[in-house]
């Protein structure tokens, strides 16, 4: 009788889960997470000068360039169907200060280059990184005192900064600082001066990584003391991501972001359940970093491991990535 009924159990409940599996078509069909090039915001790193174009070392494949060439590249990107970029600018070192003045110079590298991308394609969606690293003689995200990074003073700096990339042009500056309550301030600011369409992504959950190397080689913005660790985020806290995220949102943030990428899909899951805004996830330069070595060495399928990244990010919970693989992904989907 028991024999029976066994078989009567498999024959009903044999679970041929490989079914959804068994070819191209019926795996398409049943993807859960599709990525395409409208996920994607694309850091561009620019320099002064004309027809420049420098390959950043840590980073082989990407390049600093003037804005005569960042145009160029804005188009093409526009015609890959990607809508976004985010925009940093290497200052030169003597305008380099512990004031940050520089970021909001009307005149300035990120003023001008903001005015000549929107100038170009008007399309495309400008963000732009808001923190003082660039600018400051410490590399450091804000203003120093006594060998502490002052977080009220560094948000009146932030804001003068933010309203400047209004001024030229910008549709939503992004705040990488890590300092509280400057989405608030940020916020108030743009009203008070009429920026009513200016966004706000926030850099809210941003961890102290060690996987920024890169970028900071490509800006040349390493700290000069010290590390990051007042204010960006210990790699071990979990639930103060949601909190730096809930309070973000709470000040008026559109969008929220998680940093880095790959290490922390956790956390990304964990806010995009948190919040009722979109949540972006930057895929940062180190992550960039480690592909390519691999790739170069032959240890792994370039390709394949972008599309595998940025599709599991997006799983995790990302509704738009910032990443330095943007355009060979694009390239990649459309065939
Ligand atoms: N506030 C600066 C900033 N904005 C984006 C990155 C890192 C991006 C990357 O590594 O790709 C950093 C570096 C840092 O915080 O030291
Ligand atoms: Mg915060």
């Amino acid at each position: 009788m028991a024999t029976l009924w066994f078989k009567f159990l498999e024959m009903f409940l044999q679970r041929r889960n490989r079914i959804l599996r068994a070819n191209a078509s019926i795996r398409s069909l049943v993807a859960e997470t599709v990525l395409t090039p409208n996920d994607f915001i694309v850091p561009l790193f620019i320099d002064e000068g004309e027809n420049v174009k420098t390959e950043i070392v840590s980073m082989p494949g990407y390049y600093r360039m003037s804005i005569d060439n960042t145009i160029k590249e804005v188009k093409e990107l526009y015609n890959l169907g990607i809508k976004s970029v985010l925009l940093f600018v290497k200052c030169k070192d003597e305008l380099k200060d512990n004031t940050g003045k520089e970021a909001w110079n009307k005149d300035g590298l990120m003023q001008r280059s903001i005015k000549a991308i929107k100038n170009a394609v008007p399309e495309m969606y400008v963000m732009t990184d808001v923190a003082l690293d660039p600018y400051s003689e410490y590399g450091h995200d804000g203003i120093v005192k006594d060998g502490e990074i002052v977080n009220d003073e560094t948000v009146e700096a932030l804001v003068k900064m933010s309203v400047s990339h209004a001024e030229a042009g910008v549709d939503m500056v992004a705040p990488s600082d890590m300092m509280d309550g400057r989405i608030a301030a940020i916020r108030e600011a743009l009203e008070e001066n009429n920026f009513t369409k200016v966004g706000i992504m926030a850099y809210s959950a941003k961890y102290a990584s060690c996987f920024y190397g890169p970028f900071r080689n490509a800006l040349d913005s390493a700290p000069g003391f010290g590390d990051k660790k007042t204010y960006q985020m210990n790699y071990a806290n979990r639930i103060e991501a949601v909190k730096e995220a809930l309070t973000d949102e709470e000040e008026g943030a559109d969008i929220v972001m998680v940093k880095p990428g790959l290490p922390y899909l956790d956390i990304v899951r964990e806010v995009k359940n948190a919040v009722q805004v979109p949540v972006s996830v930057y895929n940062i330069s180190g992550e960039y970093a480690m592909i390519k070595a691999a790739a170069k060495m032959g240890w792994i399928d370039e390709n394949k491991a972008i599309l595998e990244t940025l599709t599991s990010i997006k799983r995790a919970g990302a509704d738009l990535i910032a990443t330095y693989f943007a355009k060979d992904a694009a390239g990649i989907l459309n065939g």
